[in-house]
């Protein structure tokens, strides 16, 4: 079972955001997809989670089809988006809570997955926390934990580490490294280190377009460049002209 885009395509009016996109994503890869500000990674990301309908194409996560069956999709997957949805009045361990009482589970359940998912996350000794006390990187973790707690096969991590500092960045990463494998993530980031450190392949789109695809190692031989800035930077290149 893996993640089968096909011919997937957007267009709003008459600008085309996302042109003719397929490609495979495995399950349990860490996928991540880079492109210039426009490249069209955030409007793919609504694609396949079935926030928008695409123009023509589809895709099928594992084995349902975002056009045909959108709520099955639905069911297989989580979003921590760029704008994090933290009750600021609420504390770390009623948030965990909340949602996961949105989505089904009684008083005592919702009690467990929120202690898990902190222990596995380490935030348990922040349970206490009001979300409008949360550092930025705190923020994020929080919002992650949020969107796993649905049990997810599929998360897309949009930014993840915008506006981080150094060291919760690290921290970040830390913790998406505990998850690789144990779930598909697709990853969108301007960080290329971000790349290096969690991505078993990468995908750069460039106005709409899939204009390179392969692990680190294989972009690196295909340009004969050693830093993946100057991969990118090249690949995005290559194909204006
Ligand atoms: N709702 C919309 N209506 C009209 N045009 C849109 C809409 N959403 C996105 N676009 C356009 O589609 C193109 C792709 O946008 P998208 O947000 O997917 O790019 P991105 O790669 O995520 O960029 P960024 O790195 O800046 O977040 C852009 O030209 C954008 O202006």
């Amino acid at each position: 079972m893996e993640i089968s885009i096909n011919e997937l395509t957007k267009t709003f009016k008459d600008r085309l955001a996302v042109d003719h996109l397929s490609l495979t994503i495995r399950q349990g890869e860490f996928f991540a997809l880079l492109g210039e500000n426009g490249a069209g990674k955030t409007t793919t990301i609504k694609l396949l989670s079935c926030l928008l309908k695409p123009t023509s194409g589809d895709a099928i996560m594992l084995g349902d089809s975002i056009s045909r069956n959108p709520q099955a999709v639905k069911e297989k997957l989580n979003i921590s988006p760029q704008e994090t949805a933290i009750a600021r009045n609420l504390t770390v361990k009623e948030n965990l809570e909340f949602i996961a009482k949105i989505y089904g589970s009684d008083k005592e359940t919702a009690e467990q997955k929120a202690n898990s998912l902190m222990e596995k996350l380490g935030i348990t000794d922040r349970a206490q926390s009001k979300g409008r006390t949360l550092s930025g990187g705190l923020e994020r973790r929080v919002s992650i934990a949020m969107a796993l707690i649905s049990e997810p096969q599929i998360l897309f991590l949009d930014e993840p580490t915008v506006g981080l500092d150094v060291r919760a960045r690290l921290d970040l990463w830390e913790m998406l490294l505990e998850l690789k494998g144990h779930i598909t993530i697709i990853l969108t980031t301007h960080y290329l280190e971000e790349v290096e450190a969690l991505a078993d392949r990468i995908g750069i789109m460039h106005k709409g377009k899939l204009c390179a695809l392969g692990t680190l190692d294989e972009l690196k031989r295909q340009t004969r460049q050693n830093k993946l800035q100057d991969v990118f930077l090249q690949l995005t290149a290559e194909v204006e002209k």
